[in-house]
Formats: structure tokens, C-alpha cells, sequence
């Protein structure tokens, strides 16, 4: 029996030995057979845990965070970021779950549980997937790599993060996962020191300069967005993505759209893309491709001019700003073979066959597909295994949604033929993985 201890203010505390690691940035421990989902902690950590509340003593898990640390793992350093640490230490603000992590360990993290939940859900046995490190986040500890960075205004108008466990604003006067941009911009907008509207939402755009280019502030290639609102530099940012054959792809983005957030990503993972595509894939350079979840293009583009230059791509996007953003930047990359439609994945290809112009689409060589969090779902992959398309490149930002769709694409006839992944999140549990499916 783990002995309860009352604290002063009425919650529940315990000493603990953590197991291992579990899904969300927790670790697992045991109460009296009941299952704990830990935050800060780590696997083999002696620990004392404060129960998060409500609580029942019927429930079949509880949640905690850890207060003191007896017994630390070799991975466990001082917080990077105190603020986004544990509550009993002044943190609680989130956005940096593993903040209290070494980058080895991140690696480590994310690697057992991209491998748990292929194991649990995808029913994969013995997977072994590697976790890349993005190695610019070497050279920075893993901090300032976020292109994007959001705050809250607190009640008297102050850039703030809420606190978890209460209603508390904590007011903010730095970011460190911000990239040096981002942070640029942040003095020059005077961010933490001037005010808003109380509980306005802030957001600063910074896209990275690359080789050659200016910083953001002489470009002048910024925003400042209160309540999505352009409030300061430009509506519409411009993004430069370098590609492994040395040559770019130019892309104009709405600031307030969606866009890969690590500063290294949007490169890291079209480069991916394209060798799952060329060693993979075996897709002449006349073929189809399938560009779901398309976004603004990132994929649509390297992929319509390396890998079918001759042939066409089908991209499907169900933002509408975000199709609009992809076919001018179609024009300006001079893409010509892509065929973009504005619409949801399941409905257009379902209506595939009945559409013109879409009708020749309809046996694609290769399909990419880039769901949100939730995945593609069961009948999105039906639909593409009725395709017959020999090879699926599957970018994913979620593992548990990722293993389900690869359970489903096994049922269907489609083996696992390349897995690993990109920790483009340094600081939190988040992780990039890129799956290559093979029709049997
Ligand atoms: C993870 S983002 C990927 C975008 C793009 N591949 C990139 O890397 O920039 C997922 C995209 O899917 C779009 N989306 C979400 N649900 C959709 C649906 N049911 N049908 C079509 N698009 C959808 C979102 O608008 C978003 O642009």
C-alpha cells in the first residue's frame, strides 16, 4: 500500500517510483493498483506526487505532478524554461511539458512512446523507430526555434499564459522557445512591455530568414495579428524552404494560417518527403500524386517539380485561405502540373470518379498525406487502399492516430516499410513521424 499523505491545503501527496513513460508528456506510476499518470517525471525516479484534483478513491486513474524529486533519472536536468515547470516550483504555464528533460532524453521519450503506441494500437511487433534531432536545436539546447509564438492578454491588458490548476494569468516577459526572430520582432512590437485589450489573443509571425536573406526586421517579413487581426507588418508572410537538390521553393503564407512552427521543419520534412518519394516509391516522373491535407503547399510544390515533373499531382486542402495561398504560390514557383481542389479529403474522393477533371486522378502511383492531429480516419484510409496506389508517405504529428491508421492500412493489404521521426517540438511530447506504407 502507498501511504496518502494529507497536505495543509487538503490534497492528497504520495512518494512514488515512476515506471515508465506514458502518452501526453506523463510517466506512469502505481497507487494501491490503481494507474497515476505523472507530469515531470521519469522512468525509475523516486518522487513525491501531489493528486491532481477532482478525485475519487473509485477512479481508475488518477493524474499528479511531481514536487520533489528524491532519486533523479540521469535524464532529468534544472527546467529550461522554471516557468513552464512544475507548479510546486512556480511553474504551470505549459507549452514546455518536457522541459525538465535532457535532449537525449527527449529523444528517448519520444522514441518509447512513438514505439509504445505502434506496439498497443498499430499491433506492430517490436517496432523500432528511429527519433532525428533537428541539429540546428543542438546549437540552442533545444530553445528558440518557434516561428509562431501565441499569448493572452491578462486582465490588465499584459502579454500572460494562463496557469494550470487555476484562472491565473501569469504576465510573460520572454518566450524561450521563440526563435531569434521571433523574439526580434517581439522588442520591436515592445510585446512585453505595452498592453492590449484584456484577453485579446496575440500572435507574432516570424518566418526564418535562410542563406542570404535578410532578418525579418530589414525584410520586413513579420506580423502582429491581435484577435487574428493584422494589428502590425503584413498579412501574408513569405517563406523560403531549401530543398536537398540546392534550389528552393518560394511560398507566401497567411500569417494567421497554419504553417510548419519549428523554424528547421518545413525543410526538414518536404526533404523527407521527397526521398520516401524517390527511394521509396518508385513513381515515374509522369505519375499522380496525391497531396492530402495539403495546406498552403509545402509538399504540393517540391513534390509536382522533383518528383512528377511530367505528370500531375491532386492536392486537397479544406481551408479554403489556405488553397487560395497554394495556388499562388503554384504561379510563383511556376508550377503548372497541380491540381488543387478546396474541400474535405473523405467528400472529394469519395465524388472523385463523378468530377470533372478530377476523374483521371482516380489511381494515383503515391499518396502523401499530412492529417491533423486526429489522423485520416478509417474511411479516409479505405479510400486510398481502394485506390490500389502502391506507396503512401503518411507525415504525421500525432503517434497514437498514426499507429490507428497503420492498423487499418495493414487490414487493407499495406505493410509498414519505413518508419522514423523528427523531434521538430524540442521541450514538449510532441514529435513528427513519417511512415512509408507498401501495398502487399
Ligand atoms: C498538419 S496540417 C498540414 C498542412 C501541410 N501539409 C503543411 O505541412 O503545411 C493539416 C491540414 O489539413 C487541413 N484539414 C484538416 N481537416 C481536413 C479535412 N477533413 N479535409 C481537408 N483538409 C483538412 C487543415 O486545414 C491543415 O491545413
Amino acid at each position: 500500500m502507498t501511504e496518502l499523505d494529507q497536505a495543509p491545503d487538503g490534497r492528497l501527496e504520495a512518494d512514488v517510483t515512476i515506471e515508465r513513460f506514458a502518452d501526453q508528456g506523463r510517466c506512469v506510476t502505481h497507487i494501491d493498483g490503481r494507474v497515476v499518470f505523472v507530469r515531470f517525471a521519469l522512468p525509475g525516479e523516486k518522487v513525491r506526487v501531489r493528486i491532481d484534483e477532482p478525485h475519487n478513491r473509485k477512479d481508475r486513474f488518477w493524474t499528479a505532478e511531481v514536487t520533489k524529486v528524491y532519486d533523479a533519472s540521469e535524464y532529468r536536468v534544472d527546467p529550461s524554461w522554471p516557468l513552464a515547470g512544475p507548479l510546486a516550483w512556480g511553474g504551470g504555464v505549459g507549452g514546455a511539458d518536457l522541459t525538465h528533460v535532457s535532449l537525449e532524453g527527449q529523444l528517448a521519450w519520444k522514441k518509447a512512446s512513438i514505439e509504445d503506441q505502434l506496439k498497443r494500437i498499430g499491433k506492430i511487433d517490436s517496432p523500432d523507430v528511429p527519433v532525428l534531432r533537428v541539429p540546428e536545436d543542438e546549437e540552442t539546447g533545444g530553445l528558440n526555434w518557434r516561428t509562431r509564438v501565441e499569448f493572452i492578454a491578462d486582465e490588465d491588458g499584459r502579454v500572460s499564459m494562463r496557469r494550470r490548476e487555476s484562472h491565473e494569468r501569469v504576465q510573460v516577459t520572454d518566450m524561450p522557445l521563440a526563435s531569434k526572430q521571433a523574439l526580434a520582432v517581439a522588442e520591436h512590437v515592445h510585446l512585453f512591455e505595452r498592453t492590449f485589450e484584456p484577453n485579446a489573443h496575440i500572435r507574432i509571425t516570424a518566418p526564418e530568414p535562410r542563406d542570404g536573406q535578410a532578418d525579418v526586421l530589414t525584410s520586413g517579413n513579420w506580423s502582429l495579428l491581435v484577435n487574428h487581426e493584422l494589428v502590425d507588418g503584413h498579412e501574408y508572410v513569405r517563406e523560403r524552404v531549401e530543398l536537398p537538390d540546392g534550389k528552393a521553393c518560394e511560398y507566401s503564407v497567411l500569417a494567421s494560417g497554419f504553417w510548419q512552427m519549428h523554424r528547421m521543419a518545413p525543410q526538414v520534412l518536404a526533404a523527407d518527403v521527397l526521398t520516401q518519394l524517390s527511394e521509396r516509391a518508385n513513381v515515374s516522373d509522369n505519375g499522380i500524386v496525391w497531396d492530402l491535407y495539403s495546406g498552403s503547399g509545402l509538399f504540393t510544390m517540391p513534390v509536382a517539380s522533383r518528383i512528377v515533373p511530367n505528370g500531375r499531382v491532386l492536392a486537397i486542402e479544406g481551408a479554403e485561405p489556405a488553397v487560395e495561398s497554394a495556388m499562388r504560390n503554384a504561379k510563383r514557383n511556376n508550377v503548372q502540373n497541380v491540381t488543387e481542389v478546396a474541400g474535405d479529403v473523405l467528400l472529394t474522393l469519395r465524388g472523385l470518379k463523378k468530377t470533372e477533371g478530377l476523374a483521371d486522378f482516380a489511381r494515383p502511383d503515391a499518396v502523401v498525406l499530412d492529417p491533423p492531429r486526429a489522423g485520416a480516419g478509417r474511411k479516409v484510409v479505405e479510400r486510398i487502399a481502394a485506390s490500389r496506389t502502391a506507396s503512401v508517405v503518411y507525415v504525421s504529428c500525432d503517434p497514437a492516430s498514426l499507429a490507428r491508421d497503420i492498423a487499418v492500412f495493414r487490414e487493407l493489404g499495406y505493410e509498414l516499410s519505413f518508419i522514423h521521426a523528427h523531434d521538430i517540438y524540442p521541450m514538449t511530447h510532441h514529435v513528427e513521424t513519417v511512415a512509408v506504407l507498401s501495398r502487399v
